[in-house]
């Protein structure tokens, strides 16, 4: 996980450059740094006297002039600050409030500050509290891609476990075995100041000895697997689960079967168990499967227009076939540094293709496609999270929420249609929602290579209401301003 994506940093990601000198940057998040958790976890307030006000004060009011510059300047949408966004009221960053105020454990405070998070994005704010809340409320949220729902709910399991107890208390769905791990990662990392607390896979080829009861306090898995840990194998108890999430709603119900399996699931859970659902996106079918899955919803949603997030920029490219794709491709990459890319094909014949002809091209190519063993894409999508492949060339669904920090462009090599050809919404804003994370800068491009495609296109745009601009990749001049 990227831990550092809440502070401003003066590094410059391809060329998307950081407009200011960090020195003056840096005054933004004074304030918060004087009220981290000492190494205990406890709070530390300094004691300030009135001379230390007065300095505070004038550091605030510095720090806020630097805030009205950047944004009368227009110098917000130039980089990469992730602290400007979240004081921006129509950011889904914004947040007014700490981290502290959320009341969360100081073990947790101390994680999520661990994790570089100086303060809460708008989901976590809305729905931290309720989650938190007792009695716990069930809730349905809905947050555009890498605005911190995982963190959200991550938050929330950590804070009602009860390390005593030795037995799975929480229970998250994840819909692939490739996020099942990210999110663990994410709850291993947070929960870092929480030694005592344990937590197990269920994904496929994590075999246990049949007769074994769990001891781990969270489970996360793939719902066909935690289904046979509840009911065929007896493993888990689902009678002592306390908080039970579903996340990628969305993604899960695309996929053949996990929606009967989740809702067997939850039918297993006691009565006052409390249910949490999030998704990037809500077509009726998904909204549908929420209200199965979640009684008595609290419910977090966003307004169509919402959906997208303006620091992703979005533009098509139009060619005459697959070879000209491939060269607007490469011209792109000989226009503009590109620090890390995901490029989405529509076969894996495609996708193989093209990862071969970027490899002749020179480009650290990695391919992620779904006949690959699990271990193995988990292996490839790792190398890339590293950085040692700088090109993911990838069909669909494994890399949906996958989270790399550094991936500044997405490509749609092809535009993602559903089986009858209809433009597939959801998964464009999933695909696109793999770059701009958590307030950074990013650049789609769709390519263009037929009549029908510009339909496609054009729908897309019509169902999101946000102009998709054409940009022509033979102009090399057009495309560097595109990335300034
Ligand atoms: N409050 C925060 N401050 C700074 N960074 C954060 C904060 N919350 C989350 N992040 C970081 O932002 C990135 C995106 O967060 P996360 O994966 O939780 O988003 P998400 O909404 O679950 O995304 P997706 O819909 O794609 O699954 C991660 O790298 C995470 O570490």
């Amino acid at each position: 996980m990227a831990g550092a994506a809440g502070r401003i940093r003066g590094r410059a990601l391809g060329r998307f450059p950081l407009a200011l000198p960090v020195g003056d940057l840096s005054n933004l998040h004074l304030k918060e740094e004087k009220s981290k958790p000492d190494a205990n976890g406890a709070v530390v307030k300094t004691n300030a006297n009135a001379e230390k006000a007065d300095e505070e004060e004038k550091e605030d009011r510095a720090a806020q002039s630097l805030l009205n510059k950047l944004i009368r300047s227009n110098l917000v949408d130039n980089t990469n600050q992730v602290e400007v966004l979240q004081r921006d009221p129509n950011s889904p960053l914004y947040s007014v409030k700490s981290f502290e105020e959320l009341r969360l454990k100081p073990q947790l405070l101390q994680g999520v500050y661990a994790m570089g998070f100086n303060r809460p994005s708008k989901i976590q704010e809305n729905a931290l509290p309720l989650m938190l809340a007792e009695p716990p409320q069930n809730l349905i949220a809905q947050s555009q891609s890498g605005t911190g729902k995982t963190a959200a709910f991550v938050l929330a399991m950590l804070s009602q476990v009860e390390p005593a107890n030795r037995y799975p208390q929480c229970l998250c769905l994840s819909p692939t075995y490739e996020l099942a791990l990210q999110t663990g990662k994410v709850i291993e990392q947070m929960g870092k100041f929480y030694p005592e607390l344990k937590l197990a896979y269920a994904v496929r080829g994590n075999k246990l000895e049949r007769g074994q009861k769990i001891s781990e306090h969270i489970v996360i898995g793939t719902p066909g697997t935690v289904l046979d840990w509840c009911a065929k194998l007896k493993f888990i108890d689902p009678k002592k689960i306390k908080v039970f999430v579903l996340d990628e709603a969305d993604v899960m119900i695309a996929t053949q079967g996990h929606q009967d399996q989740s809702i067997r699931i939850q039918r297993m859970l006691p009565r006052n168990c409390q249910m949490l659902l999030f998704s990037a996106t809500f077509e009726d079918s998904v909204w549908k499967f929420a209200q199965k899955v979640v009684p008595d919803p609290n419910i977090i949603k966003l307004k169509r227009e919402e959906e997208t997030l303006d620091t992703i920029k979005q533009y098509y490219v139009l060619c005459n076939n697959r070879d000209e794709k491939f060269q607007a491709l490469c011209n792109l990459y000989g226009a503009i540094t590109i620090a890390q890319a995901m490029i989405f094909c529509h076969t894996r014949k495609t996708a193989s293709w093209l990862a071969a002809e970027l490899s002749k091209e020179g480009h650290q190519v990695a391919l992620l496609s779904g006949e690959m063993m699990v271990e193995q894409r988990a292996a490839v999508i790792e190398r890339f999270r590293e950085g040692k492949e700088k090109v993911l060339v990838t069909t669909n669904v494994c890399a949906r929420g996958i989270d790399v920090e550094q991936v500044s462009v997405v490509i749609n090599f092809d535009l993602p249609v559903d089986k009858d050809g209809n433009p597939d919404n959801e998964t464009y804003l999933h695909r696109i929602g793999r770059t701009g994370r958590f307030g950074k800068r990013g650049l789609a491009v769709n390519m263009v290579d037929s009549k029908h495609s510009m339909n496609i296109l054009n729908r897309i745009q019509e169902h999101f209401n946000k102009k998709i601009e054409r940009l022509d990749t033979d102009d090399l001049d057009e495309i560097e301003k595109i990335a300034n």
